[in-house]
């Protein structure tokens, strides 16, 4: 674990003068849902049928997503760990898809005076989906804030699957809900995430360990961690969920439906859905996991158990803060400690390595922070 520097007095946050959690967004109210779609989908070749079918999730939840409010909850308990370190740096919030959207809490962040923001996101992985276009949105909003004449510098903590706190808050997810089940043999952990293009996987693998191979290294680590804490071997195996374009594209699978039948017809008695492709418990985790995946199960006869989202956990949260911690320490050419859990390298920025072209989209656009190719290449 980091040191929290919380004896020693307020921890340096320089250069960062404000920081900002970026996320995706999602509709308040039945009216925001259509456009809130199309700005997720303005370009991406999602088929009409599977918008008006993703439409219906989010009505039969009210036409609000959870994500909003989740995102509420993770600002309020990151300030809380921020004031506990006696950093006084404000915490702003931005989203790709929906209101407050990035250009606009930029535009605010530069009118308060503030120049230098460090950003957290809430993907944990890299991927276009979860990492670029993160760098894309936000080299997007401040050339758009730079022709009204508004400059900030950003910069943003690495992907954070591996690091310590989201490792350990998802071991400790897998845990319980192991014990909640109070499994024994014949129950299997299904670790989820969102399933992508296979071009989006394979564009990761250009700067990274990729998609994939990431949640591949967290699985392991989770299992190893859980089998040791439980005195037993803990099963499990990646699935995914949320696919969308045509189907003649190929997405990562096997899809947890799919693979629940398959389980179930080989003598597997119940599954532990653990997403740990998702930061909170949005839509992707209470429709597809928590409606169609456990309606799925009882139809198979399979028992099923959701595991928790890392949420707000306290390990997750400081482990945000530490990142931000760590990435400042390193623009200040400080060498910080880069610690991870698993058997892969911290990822980019605390290598030092994602290639400037790293998970490069299908369109030509800015990104920002722009970090440099280095000749390890992998990060
Ligand atoms: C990797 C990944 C994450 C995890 C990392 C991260 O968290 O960023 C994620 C998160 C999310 N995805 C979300 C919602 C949607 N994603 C869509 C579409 C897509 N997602 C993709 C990937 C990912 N998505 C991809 C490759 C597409 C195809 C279109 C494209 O190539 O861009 C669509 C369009 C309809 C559909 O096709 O499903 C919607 C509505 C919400 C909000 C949920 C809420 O409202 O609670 C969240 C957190
Ligand atoms: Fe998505």
């Amino acid at each position: 674990m980091m040191d929290s520097s919380a004896s020693a007095g307020a921890a340096d946050f320089s250069p960062f003068d404000s920081l900002l959690l970026l996320s995706f967004g999602g509709p308040e109210k039945p009216d925001d849902v259509l456009p809130f779609l199309k700005n997720v989908t303005a370009g991406r070749g999602i088929p009409d049928e599977r918008l008006i079918e993703v439409g219906e999730h989010y009505y039969s939840f009210g036409g609000r997503s959870p994500i909003n409010d989740q995102n509420r909850q993770l600002i309020a308990a990151l300030e809380a760990d921020l004031e506990r370190r006696e950093v006084d740096v404000p915490l702003y919030w931005g989203n790709r898809n929906w209101e407050p959207y990035i250009d606009d809490t930029l535009r605010r962040i530069h009118a308060d005076g503030h120049r230098n923001v460090g950003v957290i996101t809430t993907s944990a992985y890299s991927s276009y989906s979860s990492c670029r276009q993160y760098r894309e949105d936000l080299g997007m909003a401040l050339e758009k804030l730079h022709a009204e004449g508004i400059d900030l510098t950003v910069d943003k903590i690495r992907q954070y699957y591996n690091h310590p706190g989201f490792v350990s808050a998802s071991a400790d997810n897998v845990e319980a809900a192991l014990r909640a089940v109070g499994a024994g043999t014949g129950t299997k952990v299904l670790f989820v995430t969102h399933s992508i293009p296979q071009t989006m996987q394979e564009a990761s693998e250009v700067g990274t360990p990729g998609y994939l191979r990431q949640h591949e290294d967290l699985m392991r680590t989770i299992i190893s961690e859980v089998s040791e804490r439980l005195g037993r071997i803990v099963e499990g195996e990646l699935v995914f969920c949320s696919r969308s374009g045509p189907p003649t594209q190929q997405w990562l699978e096997p899809d947890i439906n799919d693979r629940m039948a398959e389980l179930k017809a080989e003598g597997i008695s119940g599954v532990v859905a653990a997403p740990i492709g998702f930061v909170s418990d949005h839509m992707e985790v209470k429709f597809d996991l928590d409606t169609e995946a456990r309606q799925t199960a009882s139809e198979l006869d399979l028992d099923y158990y959701r595991a928790a989202t890392v949420g707000t956990s306290e390990a997750f949260v400081s482990g945000l803060v530490d990142l931000l911690a760590e990435r400042a320490a390193e623009l200040r050419g400080e060498t910080p400690a880069v610690p991870v859990g698993g058997s892969l390298p911290a990822c980019s920025p605390g290598s030092g390595a994602c290639a400037v072209d790293c998970c490069i989209g299908k369109f030509d656009r800015p990104v920002a922070p722009v970090w440099p190719a280095t000749a390890s290449g992998i990060g």
